[in-house]
């Protein structure tokens, strides 16, 4: 299959996640985008997005022009597995217990960690952003410090990432839940690559907004890695979701984003534990005492 690409720079972060943002909702749609800071010391970001048919030159031009970005360059890709092109350059990742990798380096893991198999493909979660990272460390620490979650949810789950690792070291079934079908079908095909079917319950909802959530609530630990935005919106139903002294382990959250993010938390009784910034990512893990 053909694949187009379109890429433009333009200088600020706030404008590139917009204009990223903006470039979802063109037609065709995009398989996918990308947001970057160069690393040239420039202030510049590159904002790019992937497409099975030619863009429309005209509505990236009015897209470029409008977010003060250069105009898009737009090229036709030589025919390529991409999704192979990707899972072979990788590199596994580690993240306190947990050894994140695709099967080409089957090889490489050690004897010592708790394995997350995970091919690149059409959902997040590869462990390779920060806040993947954040939250894998997260629950390694909450782990290392005692803590065993009974009651575990994912929310967002991408790849089922961080339910497969909180279902590695914990008896109990884990949900992982994500808002995007495809996500849901890869987040089952990374669940049964791992071994781990009848362990993590995948299913497609909003939110806490699903029978089998439901009948699993209250929980001991909450993941949900999926934007300030959503997250704020998020904060009176995971009060009611977490069970007293259960754990919120957020991520999504822009470094300048997060004091907010703790402030509307506390406001529903869930209260700062930890904070860690990768990049500029930060992750918070939070806990339910009202
Ligand atoms: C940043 S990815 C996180 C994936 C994975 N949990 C990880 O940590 O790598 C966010 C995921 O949340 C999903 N999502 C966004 N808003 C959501 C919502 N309100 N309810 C459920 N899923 C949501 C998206 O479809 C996406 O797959």
């Amino acid at each position: 299959m053909t694949t187009f690409t379109a890429l433009t720079t333009l200088q600020g972060r706030d404008a590139a996640y917009a204009l990223g943002e903006a470039m979802e909702r063109l037609e065709p749609e995009p398989t996918g985008v990308g947001v970057f800071e160069m690393e040239d010391g420039s202030g510049l970001w590159e904002v790019g997005a992937y497409f099975e048919a030619e863009p429309d030159d005209t509505s990236l031009a009015v897209l470029a022009a409008a977010m003060g970005a250069k105009p898009f360059v737009v090229s036709e890709l030589p025919e390529t597995d991409w999704v192979a092109h990707v899972r072979r350059e990788l590199a596994p990742v580690e993240a306190g217990r947990f050894f994140v990798y695709g099967s080409h380096d089957a090889d490489k893991v050690p004897a010592d960690c708790e394995p997350l198999l995970i091919e690149a493909a059409m959902a997040f979660g590869t462990g390779h952003h920060g806040t993947t990272l954040g939250c894998l460390r997260a629950l390694d620490r909450l782990a290392n410090n005692g803590f065993v979650g009974e009651h575990v949810a994912d929310i967002g789950c991408g790849t089922a990432v961080l339910a497969m690792g909180a279902a590695r070291i914990w008896p109990q079934t884990v949900i992982a839940s994500d808002i995007d079908e495809v996500a849901v079908d890869v987040a089952r095909a990374n669940v049964a690559a791992n071994g781990l079917e009848g362990r993590v319950d995948c299913v497609e909802a909003a939110g806490f907004d699903h029978p089998t959530l439901a009948a699993a609530a209250p929980f001991d630990l909450v993941f949900a890695n999926i934007l300030k935005g959503p997250l704020v919106s998020l904060a009176p139903d995971m009060a009611k979701a977490l069970q007293e002294d259960g754990y919120a382990i957020l991520s999504g959250i822009l470094n300048e984003q997060a004091d907010e993010v703790i402030e509307v938390y506390a406001r529903s009784g869930i209260n700062l534990v930890h904070r860690e910034s990768i990049v500029d990512w930060t992750t918070l893990t939070l806990q339910k005492n009202t």
